[in-house]
């Protein structure tokens, strides 16, 4: 590798080998294991995607009952962990609350140190019961309510669902929200998951990993443009407000959230395309389509000013907001669909590793010496001990 080969942001470079998910742009699919997101987006449930991203292949009936039971042998939840939570102050962001409740959780895991794949494997279904729980009731805590307790009674989305909203939802909802969980489970190597496996690959523990990837995924240019995305049909208010809001936002030379990718960029995102019939769909349920006419006001605008698509979290955000989710939630929702998918990663790094440590292009000075400032500034000829050594 030389100097000359740098590539800013690692922009294409291949990073690692992965069995577990890839993005076949040409194609526009989006392959998990084998199969297309799209299609198990419409023909499965978030639990047996997410068992197939911990094992390898899709679970039968038996073995995804199998796993639901263990995930919510594993709802219950560390007192201590919501007594922290609580002393955070009222106004903290969301991903940092469910950052620190994740890195917390480490300290309770009687297998934090063992990496092999069963043990890992146990410790992601933990992570898959627990995760949902810090969203929702981390939020309820932190704005000074009492924690929900999970509904070992519901279906897995439907129970998170429940805890985010403090009701019951339809089965509409249920559905819709599954798919949404299906649409975030996995993206082959977002900067997230990258930053997830190169702390894995110093054989740190899966809880480190993750708290990793939800500093990552905080971030607006990453999972963050889904609470961006909403702030801003918020502030549009209706389709004019949108035309404008979006028309002086690409004059002022700034970024409209929830457009772009940095592997679509000439494509469109398959899942946008899911979400945005997810809103249709919930829009003809309430009666209202605004959000749905405004985010399409949005989407021709960017399309024909700057020939940019759409991504996830751009239909993503109304979907959540009809769904009743508060608007701090989404991106910890969209964190607690990744859980499975990271944990796959974490898994496959632990089993075949090799530690991430790159080289740089050195750019700044060399030859100064300690103490010689003041000389140089004296020195007539300008002090060249640089060239000298
Ligand atoms: C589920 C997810 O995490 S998807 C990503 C969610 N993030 C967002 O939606 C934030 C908005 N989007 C962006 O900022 C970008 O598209 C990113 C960060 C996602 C990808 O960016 P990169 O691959 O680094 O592309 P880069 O920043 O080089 O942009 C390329 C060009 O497109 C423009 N561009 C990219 N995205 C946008 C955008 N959302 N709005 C306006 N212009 C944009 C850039 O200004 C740049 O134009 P230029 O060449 O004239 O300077
Ligand atoms: O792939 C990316 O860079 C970001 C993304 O869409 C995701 O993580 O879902």
């Amino acid at each position: 590798m030389r100097e000359s080969d740098y590539v800013p942001g690692l922009e294409n470079v291949i990073a690692s080998e992965t069995s577990i998910s890839y993005l076949d742009v040409e194609n526009e699919q989006i392959i998990i294991r084998g199969y297309d997101l799209m299609e198990l987006a419409r023909q499965a449930g978030y639990l047996e995607v997410a068992g197939l991203l911990l094992d390898g292949s899709l679970p039968g009936v038996d073995e995804k009952e199998a796993l639901e039971e263990r995930l919510k042998a594993e709802y219950g939840m560390n007192d201590a962990i919501y007594r922290l939570l609580a002393l955070l102050p009222k106004d903290a962001n969301m991903m940092d609350v469910l950052r620190t409740g994740i890195s917390s959780l480490s300290s309770y895991d009687p297998e934090l140190d063992d990496r092999s794949r069963e043990a890992n494997r146990r410790k992601a279904v933990r992570l898959l019961a627990k995760v949902p729980q810090l969203c929702a009731n981390g939020y309820r805590i932190v704005t000074g309510h009492e924690p929900l307790a999970p509904r070992a009674d519901l279906p897995y989305s439907a129970g998170f669902l429940y805890l985010l909203t403090g009701r019951e939802p339809s089965e509409l909802e249920a559905r819709l929200f599954d798919q949404s969980l299906i649409a975030y489970s996995e993206h082959e190597m977002p900067n997230s998951t990258f930053a997830a496996r190169v702390i894995a690959s110093t054989h740190s523990d899966v809880y480190g990993a993750l708290s990793g990837g939800v500093a990552s995924l905080k971030g607006t240019l990453h999972g963050g443009a889904n609470e961006a995305v909403m702030d801003m049909l918020l502030e549009a208010e209706t389709e004019a407000g949108m035309e404008t809001l979006v028309r002086s936002k690409l004059a002022a030379k700034e970024r409209i959230m929830g457009f772009g990718h940095r592997v679509y960029m000439k494509k469109p995102d398959p899942r946008a395309l899911l979400m945005k019939e997810a809103l249709a769909e919930l829009s003809a349920e309430r009666g209202d389509d605004r959000l749905l006419r405004m985010c399409v006001v949005g989407e021709t605008i960017v399309a024909s000013e700057k020939k940019l698509f759409p991504n996830l979290d751009y239909y993503a955000a109304p979907v959540y907001h009809l769904l009743g989710i508060p608007t701090p939630l989404f991106t910890p929702v969209f964190f607690a669909a990744r859980t499975a998918g990271l944990c796959a990663h974490v898994m496959e790094q632990h089993e075949n590793n090799r530690l991430f440590r790159p080289r740089v292009r050195y750019t700044g000075p060399r030859g100064l010496r300690v103490g010689r400032g003041a000389e140089r500034e004296a020195d007539p000829n300008g002090g060249n001990e640089q060239e000298n050594g």
